[in-house]
C-alpha cells in the first residue's frame, strides 16, 4: 500500500529517510524552513548543504508549506534537532487527526526540561500512534546505498509495520522492538561517548583503548537507561552496540567530530561551531550528568567528559577519572552503591 509521509526537516536524516521513501513509491513531502532550499530541491534533486553527494528522487517534494505537509500526510517523521523539536510539535499539534502516526527520529533530550522527544509527541492530546527509530544510521551512508539496519520501537504493532512498509528497501533493514524507552535513550547516550571517543582518536590512543572505551560507555549507557525502565538487552542491539560503533567510529559522525576537534585543542564552541551540523551530545551530556548526580548513577566517563567541557578541567582528568576509578564488574546494571552483577 502506498502512504502519504511527510518528514519535518531538511537536514541529513530528514532527508535520507524521505529519499528511501520517495524511492520506495510513497507520496512524500520534505518540510523546511528555508524556502532557497526547497527551491534548490525542487529545481535540482540535490539538497547541496546537507547532502551534497546524493541526488534525490524526483517525486520528493520540498516545501515550506507546513500545514499542507502535514494535512495530506498519514505518517509524520520528526527529524528537527532537540533543541527546536517542541516548538515545531507545537505548530503542527492543530493539524493532527487521530489516524495519524508520528515517529521521532531525533536522538535527545528536550533542552527545557528532562525528557525524550517521544514524551514531547506524547503530550499531544489527538494521537498517540508513536513511535521512535534510532540506530547505525549515518545519514551520508545512507544517501549512498550502503547497508543500513535501523530499530522501530513502538508498544503499537501498527506503528511498527507502518516504518517497515515505508522504510524497508534492499539497502535499508528496519526491525522491531517494543521497548521504546531504551531505543530513544540508547540513540541520545551515544552520541556523549562518540564525543569521548572522537577525543580519544586524537591523542593517538590504540584499539585496546578505544575498545575499553566504548564497553565502558555501553555500561554507563544502560546503567542509566535501566534506572529510567529501559530494557537492557536493548544495548545489544542495533539502538545500542550499533549505534555506538557507527557513532564512536566513524568522522562522518558530528558528535566524533566534535570531540577529535576538541582532543586537537579546539575549544567547544570553536569545535561545534566547526561542524556546521547538530551535535546532540552537547546538551544531552549536560542534562545526563545533571540526572545520574541526583539519581547516584556511576558513569565516570561521561562526568568526567563533562568537567573537561563545561568546567575547563584539564583532558588528563578525564582520562584519570576512568582509569583511577574504583575498580568496578566488567558487567552490571546497578548504582554505584550496589555491586550486583551478571
Ligand atoms: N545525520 C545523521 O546521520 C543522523 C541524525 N539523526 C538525528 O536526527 C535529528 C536531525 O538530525 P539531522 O537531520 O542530521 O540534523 P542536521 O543538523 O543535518 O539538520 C537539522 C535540520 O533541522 C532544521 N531545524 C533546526 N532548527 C529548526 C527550527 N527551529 N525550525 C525548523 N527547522 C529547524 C534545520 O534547518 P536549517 O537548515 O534551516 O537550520 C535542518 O534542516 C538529530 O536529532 C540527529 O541526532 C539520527 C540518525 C542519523
Ligand atoms: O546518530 C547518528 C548515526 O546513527 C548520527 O550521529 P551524529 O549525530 O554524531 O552525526
Amino acid at each position: 500500500m502506498k502512504h502519504s509521509v511527510c518528514v519535518l526537516g531538511g537536514g541529513s536524516f530528514g532527508t535520507a529517510l524521505a529519499n528511501i521513501m520517495a524511492k520506495n513509491g510513497h507520496q512524500v513531502s520534505q518540510w523546511m524552513r528555508n524556502e532557497e532550499q526547497v527551491e534548490e530541491i525542487n529545481l535540482t534533486g540535490l539538497n547541496s548543504r546537507y547532502l551534497p553527494n546524493a541526488p534525490l528522487h524526483r517525486e520528493l517534494l520540498a516545501t515550506s508549506n507546513l500545514e499542507q505537509a502535514i494535512r495530506d500526510s498519514d505518517t509524520v517523521f520528526v527529524s528537527i534537532p532537540s533543541k527546536s523539536f517542541e516548538q515545531v510539535v507545537q505548530r503542527i499539534e492543530p493539524l493532527l487527526t487521530a489516524d495519524k502516526i508520528l515517529i521521532s527520529t531525533t536522538k535527545g533530550f528536550n533542552p527545557n526540561r528532562f525528557e525524550l522527544m517521544s514524551d514531547v509527541l506524547r503530550r499531544n492530546p489527538i494521537t498517540q500512534r508513536i513511535g521512535v527509530l534510532s540506530g547505525p544510521n549515518l545519514a551520508k551512508e545512507i544517501a549512498a546505498g550502503q547497508m543500513t539496519g535501523s530499530v522501530v520501537a513502538s508498544s503499537d504493532d501498527q506503528v511498527r509495520q507502518r516504518v517497515i512498509e515505508l522504510l524497508k528497501s534492499p539497502t535499508f533493514r528496519v526491525y522491531e522492538s517494543k521497548d521504546s524507552k531504551g531505543v530513544e535513550l540508547a540513540g541520545a547516550l551515544k552520541n556523549i561517548y562518540a564525543i569521548v571517543c572522537g577525543l580519544a582518536k586524537a591523542l593517538n590512543v590504540g584499539e585496546n583503548t578505544m575498545s575499553m572505551i566504548m564497553t565502558r560507555s555501553l555500561a554507563e549507557m544502560s546503567r542509566f537507561a535501566v534506572h529510567f525502565g529501559a530494557n537492557p538487552m536493548t544495548f545489544l542491539g542495533l539502538a545500542g552496540m550499533g549505534d555506538l560503533i557507527a557513532t564512536c567510529t566513524s568522522p562522518l559522525s558530528r558528535n566524533y567530530r566534535v570531540g577529535f576537534a576538541i582532543g586537537s585543542g579546539q575549544d567547544l564552541n570553536e569545535a561545534v561551531g566547526g561542524i556546521g551540523e547538530v551535535a546532540e551530545g552537547v546538551n544531552t551530556l549536560k542534562m545526563v550528568v545533571d540526572e545520574a548526580q541526583k539519581h547516584g548513577l556511576y558513569m565516570p566517563l561521561a562526568k568526567g567528559l563533562s568537567k573537561l567541557l563545561f568546567d575547563n578541567a584539564k583532558l588528563e582528568s578525564l582520562i584519570g577519572s576512568m582509569m583511577t576509578g574504583e575498580q568496578k564488574w566488567d558487567v552490571e546494571f546497578a548504582t554505584n552503591e550496589e555491586n550486583s552483577n551478571v
